[in-house]
């Protein structure tokens, strides 16, 4: 069973998101409301980098100016230079505010992301979760929400102000000297042209080589991380560091492949782009213009000055790229989580009548071709426990977790008091659905919270009462604080303790509704103690008897079982009373006998010591509660 345990703590306690607080936004209606800051960003950028050139033109004016024969006019220096200050003063100001906007818009739609992502998860299928690790969707939220900054704080004023300053120095040129303009054009002209150079196929291809290289190194450090108690116990530390090794030299000779390819044309680009050249092609064009074309000196100036900024653009386009693409790629999948289609909220929701569970010719798969439930038609009644059995795969976690709505049906429904569940408000489901599943989450919060997470108004009393039918009640004393010791921080609790802790919790909830999988892995007696009370005898509940559902791997709770359920390959191949279904002798009790035979075993082999405890399998403490 492979469920996240942060689905069961959610499930049990953390009321649902309202329908109507779950924006169903795209990126683009996320960005919408920030039209006007962004348009704000955008024009002072313009004013202040026009304004920017005022110094430049200043110092243009000036040599003109000083250079011309002729007594100098004292006056005409003076506004020359205070509007070279101002302009320079303004530009300052402009764009000061520009980006001051751009990051406050910038610290809004981070917030707008995380609020959007987190609604968007609150929303999704419980069940979505269990193939998701809780690293991968920290990172959407966490990081990728991050690298958002460069594409929303940076990117509209330094592309606007990379554009526009080479746009009005141009025509300014252009009106001093269109020949030597055109010149000066010629390194941006060369640099363009070296563009799709590092656009062929095979520079493409290349790309694509880096970035499968650099995810197989991920790869292996991740499975090295993950699977470092299993590589260090089983001696697979050689195999695991000769693959790190293997990717890494692939890597190198990839990487080699692609600057050995790009080199030349990245080396062609910096060479046009870089001031000397730029300065000795004004400055050839220049001095033949002025010698054989009529040019007057001082008009030189101006292109020394301004022909240097005519190559930002192309700059700015490189500059910055790597951020960019960055950027790209994390609100591609911040747009996956958004895009995750939320489990329906009904607009009218409808109240049971009961708590009879019926599923109907219930189909369901994870992928669109392969069907993990196959048909399954199954009542279960009040006051009754039903066992599911079958042998691993054959669908029985698939199929309880379609109980507390992990996942709705592909076809068939799944009714609870005679209301299909989709039809039931989630608030209205878990009040009367509660689960143990074996994958427990406890948050890091008190003890005393972990159980009243499903009943937040519940009294120390009731904590204790349920804590006592779990039969954890004497292990809670023993911690450092008592019920106010936090998990994961004050102390750590065994699997058994933790799966006894989750059950405390769907006893207090005291749901008319049960769907248990009974974890063999934290088989001690207080645990299968816990496990007993849970299923019965007490089965009453304030709203009547209890329904209950149950993935027994122990023989005694199949014995005690009103109904046995015997799935395979995700169809019931046999239902009815354990006693009867031993009796005719078929599947059921086929598997019967090899489980018995099995448990046998290891019994044996526990007596010999040699029985593996697995104490801590599936449990997951101390996360923090939401
Ligand atoms: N989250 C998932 N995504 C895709 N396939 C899944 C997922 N969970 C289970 N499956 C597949 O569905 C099938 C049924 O799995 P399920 O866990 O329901 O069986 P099970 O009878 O509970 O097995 P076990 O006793 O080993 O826990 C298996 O083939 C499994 O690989």
């Amino acid at each position: 069973m492979t469920t996240a345990g942060l689905a069961e703590a959610r499930g049990q306690s953390i009321p649902p998101p309202d329908a109507d607080s779950v924006p169903g936004q795209s990126l683009a209606g996320l960005l919408r409301p920030y039209r006007g800051g962004f348009a704000a960003v955008v024009i002072l950028q313009v004013i202040g980098a026009v304004a920017g050139l005022a110094p430049l033109l200043a110092v243009v004016e000036l040599g003109r100016t000083l250079l011309a024969p002729g007594p100098v006019d004292h006056g005409h220096v003076w506004i020359v230079v205070v509007v070279g200050a101002g302009g320079l003063f303004v530009r300052l100001l402009f764009t000061a505010a520009s980006s001051g906007i751009g990051h406050i818009i910038d610290g809004q739609v981070q917030l707008a992301f995380r609020r959007a992502l987190a609604a968007r998860l609150g929303s999704v299928p419980i069940g979505w979760f269990s193939r998701r690790r809780t690293g991968e969707l920290a990172k959407v939220v966490g990081e990728d929400v991050s690298a958002v900054h460069p594409f929303i704080a940076h990117a509209p004023g330094e592309l606007v102000s990379a554009f526009v300053v080479p746009l009005v120095s141009l025509v300014y040129l252009f009106t001093v000297d269109w020949r030597l303009t055109l010149i000066t054009l010629i390194p941006v002209v060369l640099a363009v042209a070296l563009v799709p150079l590092m656009m062929t196929p095979a520079r493409l291809r290349e790309q694509a080589e880096f970035d499968r290289a650099m995810g197989r190194i991920s790869s292996s450090v991740v499975e090295f991380v993950q699977g470092i108690s299993v590589v260090k116990a089983f001696g697979g530390s050689g195999r695991v560091h000769r693959k790190f090794l293997t990717a890494t030299d692939d890597f190198v000779a990839v990487f080699h492949r692609m600057v050995r390819g790009l080199s030349g044309i990245a080396a062609g680009m910096q060479l046009v782009l870089s001031p000397p050249f730029v300065l000795l092609v004004v400055l050839i064009g220049g001095e033949a213009l002025i010698t054989a074309g009529g040019m007057p000196p001082a008009d030189l100036l101006p292109f020394l000055l301004l022909g240097l900024g005519l190559t930002a653009p192309v700059a700015a386009l490189g500059h910055g790229f790597d951020d960019m693409q960055a950027a790209r790629r994390a609100v591609g999948r911040i747009r996956d989580v958004l895009d995750v289609r939320s489990l329906p909220e009904p607009a009218h929701p409808l109240t049971p009548q009961g708590h009879r569970v019926e599923l109907r010719d219930v189909r369901f798969g994870y992928e669109a071709d392969h069907e993990v439930l196959r048909g399954i038609d199954l009542v279960l009644e009040p006051g009754t426990v039903t066992a599911v059995v079958g042998p691993s795969g054959s669908g029985k976690s698939t199929l309880v977790q379609l109980l507390p709505r992990f996942f709705d049906p592909t076809r068939g429904s799944v009714t609870l008091g005679g209301v299909d569940l989709r039809e039931l408000g989630s608030r209205e489901l878990y009040r009367r659905v509660s689960f143990v599943f074996q994958d427990v989450r406890l948050l890091r919060a008190s003890v005393a919270e972990n159980i009243a997470l499903s009943v937040p108004h519940a009294t120390l009393d009731d904590v204790m009462r349920a804590a006592r039918l779990a039969h954890v009640h004497e292990r809670v004393l023993e911690l450092p604080r008592g019920y106010e010791t936090v998990i994961g921080e004050d102390a750590g609790l065994s699997g058994g303790e933790a799966q006894r802790i989750s059950i405390a919790r769907a006893l207090l909830a005291d749901a008319p509704v049960l769907v248990l999988d009974e974890a063999t892995a934290f088989a001690d007696p207080h645990t299968e103690q816990a496990v007993r009370r849970a299923l019965g005898p007490v089965r009453a509940t304030p709203e009547g008897d209890r329904t209950v559902l149950v993935i027994a791997h122990r023989l005694e709770t199949v014995a005690d079982a009103d109904t046995v359920v015997m799935l395979e390959n995700g169809s019931v191949v046999e239902r009815g009373r354990p006693d009867e279904l031993l009796a005719q002798n078929g599947r059921f009790a086929a598997f019967w006998r090899s489980h018995r035979s099995a448990v046998a075993e290891e019994a044996d082999s526990d007596e010999t010591g040699t029985h593996e405890t697995g104490s801590h399998s599936g449990v997951r403490q101390g996360d923090e509660p939401r």
